[in-house]
């Protein structure tokens, strides 16, 4: 195990989640019939649909390898949303922990807090149980984990991003993507296979998703056919389809960018920012600003919303954020670039490579791309 992360964190035991590990060897029927029915039963007297329920039925058609899949990594969000709520996370498991083999290593990760690594340990036990994953790459190890040679997939994630604001019990989320296993490299030394798995381009996405942990928990996936969102009901268990075929508005009126860095922004990114807020740009109304500072919540609401979400200095990862995040937000209707690329065309040439990242409404992000110089260049590195 590469990892520069200690497996075996005592994890707190997951409150009423029944676990799918028995599940691996078992077909879509039986696991729906494993499956409670849903309680929630929509005003038309219709029960609602799961999240299990679509992946297995919905008409995705994405066969039962990658339903066993989705049904450990949505039992493996359920357990880190249990987690971020729980007393636990406002005492030792929020603080940062000293990362003494990445930064010996020249890793390019930031420290994890306890919390990072135990969600880490959360996502990768339950992509071994599926038994369906091949590889695993996170962000909070660094390298990626070869798990089995027979899993058909690959998974890369951010397991708890922005858990910078945990403490302050400020909206955290998971991110994941999922491709197919290159059967072409299977005869390479595991490490070698392992790291050309995890750097597949973008286009390549089989699915990805995000689950939000804010006031409710949302789990939105895409399969390539739209993206659809699924909240949480904790009296059930159950994700339960809430936002079916989710499409981003073309044009919104919010900006979501860390403004404190406005001096060391290039001009292009200040003259876009400064238009849009006087309503001076395409669209004459004065925009809004809304940061948040985790990714996912400033995402999630962009989606809904429309506008644009961006971080303009080498900060976000293309591989477990950039990645996913555009493959949803195209399927949404809108765009993911890094200021003048198409992210999901871009090839990932190292793991924890970080990139400018502008996510949103596809008027929004043309007019910002128009201002050409939009990606900052300087990045001091900033304490908080
Ligand atoms: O400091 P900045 O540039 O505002 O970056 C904030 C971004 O960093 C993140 O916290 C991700 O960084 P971490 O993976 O270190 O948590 C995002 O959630 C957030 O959008």
């Amino acid at each position: 195990m590469a990892s520069s992360t200690s497996r075996g964190i005592g994890l707190c035991p997951s409150p009423i989640f029944f676990p799918p590990k028995h599940y691996s060897h078992l077909s879509r029927q039986t696991i729906r019939m494993a499956t409670p029915p849903p309680y929630a039963v929509a005003s038309s007297g219709k029960a609602s649909t799961t999240l299990t329920e679509y992946v297995g039925d919905g008409g995705v058609g994405v066969g039962d390898d990658l339903v066993l899949l989705f049904h450990h990594i949505e039992y493996a969000c359920k357990r880190i949303a249990a987690l971020v709520a729980s007393p636990y996370n406002n005492s030792s498991l929020a603080k940062p922990m000293s990362l003494p083999t990445a930064t010996g290593s020249g890793s390019d990760r930031d420290a994890p807090k306890p919390l990072d690594i135990v969600s880490n340990e959360i996502i990768f036990s339950s992509l071994r149980n599926s038994g369906k994953v091949a590889v695993m790459a996170s962000e909070e190890d660094d390298t990626p984990v070869w798990i089995s040679d027979d899993g058909p997939y690959v998974v890369v994630t951010d397991p708890l991003d922005g858990s910078r604001n945990i403490e302050a019990s400020i909206p955290t989320g998971t991110i994941f993507g999922i491709y197919k296993r290159l059967a072409e490299l299977d005869h390479l030394p595991k490490e070698e296979k392992a790291l050309l798995n995890s750097l597949q381009v973008g286009t390549r996405l089989v699915a990805a998703g995000y689950v939000l942990y804010s006031s409710a928990t949302i789990f939105c996936t895409s399969f390539g056919a739209g993206t659809h969102a699924f909240t949480l009901d904790h009296s059930t268990g159950d994700f339960i389809l809430t936002h079916p075929s989710l499409t981003i508005p073309p044009r919104g009126q919010i900006y979501s960018v860390n403004d404190a860095r406005y001096f060391d922004w290039p001009e292009g990114l200040r003259k876009y920012i400064d238009t849009v807020r006087q309503g001076k740009g395409r669209y004459p109304k004065k925009y809004s600003a809304r940061y948040i500072c985790s990714l996912v919540a400033d995402f999630h609401r962009t989606l809904l919303y429309g506008g644009v979400a961006m971080n303009p200095r080498d900060h976000l990862r293309l591989v477990y954020e950039a990645n996913p995040l555009s493959f949803l937000v195209e399927q949404a209707g809108g765009k993911g670039s890094d200021g003048k690329n198409r992210i999901l065309s871009i090839q990932p040439i190292k793991l924890h490579q970080r990139l400018p990242l502008f996510l949103g409404s596809l008027e929004d992000m043309d007019e910002l791309e128009s201002y050409g110089d939009v990606q900052q260049k300087v990045n001091p590195g900033y304490e908080v």
